[in-house]
């Protein structure tokens, strides 16, 4: 079975759609290694064309897959993927995985769906961390610009009130527990039994280490969506149907 050449594929209806399949496809086909063993899938929207275009490969049994989440082990089930978890195998070939923001500097906020935690799990055992997402997530410079919905910061339910004290402490202008909707009456509970706070620090300009460990630090946080010297390259699609990949610091191409 060989692979289709990305250029031939029929276009999605949707732009949006279109700059994330670009995206994900471009970034599968350059970077799954030939002798890949473990390969972890991301969650989000954006990863849906990623764990598609694994399904696609033809070595795809050579290697078994790890889910971040809920959603991303239906998407290894849906794909015909090989399917094993973190605790099972601790060392990862390569992750693909969305993000909410990148900056320039490849550090980016993640967690919009609620999936951070397993997300930073999966990617702090894999050599390489690659990104995957549309135009509208590449910051001009720094985090927090283009993403304004705030920090998500999973916490053990009976620390919110204590955690939300401690972040508007450090600084935040506002801290929200984050609702599930219409679909759901009460807070979003994560794939881990926990609550996501959002926390808007306005746009992160200072050292976003040094945040990133004071939140972690709190009793009570589990995890940020602060992905810190984690992220080897990022691919994103444009509405013109090309693909910028960012590869360091203000470093990047456009295919
Ligand atoms: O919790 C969700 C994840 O961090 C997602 O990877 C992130 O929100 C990006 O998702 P999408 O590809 O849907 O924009």
């Amino acid at each position: 079975m060989t692979l289709v050449d990305i250029n031939s594929l029929e276009p999605l209806a949707d732009p949006l759609e279109q700059a994330k399949r670009a995206a994900a496809y471009m970034a599968v086909d350059q970077n799954v290694p030939k002798d890949a063993k473990f390969v972890g899938i991301g969650s989000g929207s954006t990863v849906v064309y990623a764990a598609e275009r694994i399904g696609q490969l033809p070595n795809k049994d050579q290697f078994i897959c790890i889910p971040t989440s809920f959603q991303s082990k239906q998407l290894i089930f849906d794909n015909d993927l090989k399917f094993g978890t973190i605790d099972q195998y601790l060392n990862v070939d390569i992750t693909f995985d969305g993000a909410d923001e990148v900056d320039s500097r490849l550090n980016c906020i993640k967690g919009g769906g609620a999936c951070l935690f397993q997300e930073k799990l999966v990617a702090s055992c894999s050599k390489k961390l690659v990104i995957i997402a549309d135009y509208r997530k590449k910051s001009p410079r720094y985090l927090a610009e283009n993403w304004r919905k705030g920090i998500p910061i999973e916490v053990v339910p009976i620390a919110w009130i204590k955690v939300k004290n401690d972040l508007i402490n450090f600084g935040a202008r506002s801290v929200q527990l984050r609702q599930g909707g219409t679909q759901k009456a009460g807070p979003v509970v994560t794939d881990n039994g926990n609550f996501i706070m959002d926390a808007d620090f306005g746009v992160i300009d200072g050292d976003i280490k040094v945040l990133n460990d004071k939140i972690r630090g709190l009793v009570g946080v589990v995890e940020t969506g602060l992905f810190v010297d984690m992220v080897e390259k990022a691919y994103f699609g444009n509405k013109d149907g090309s693909v910028t990949i960012l590869f360091g610091e203000n470093v990047e191409e456009t295919i």
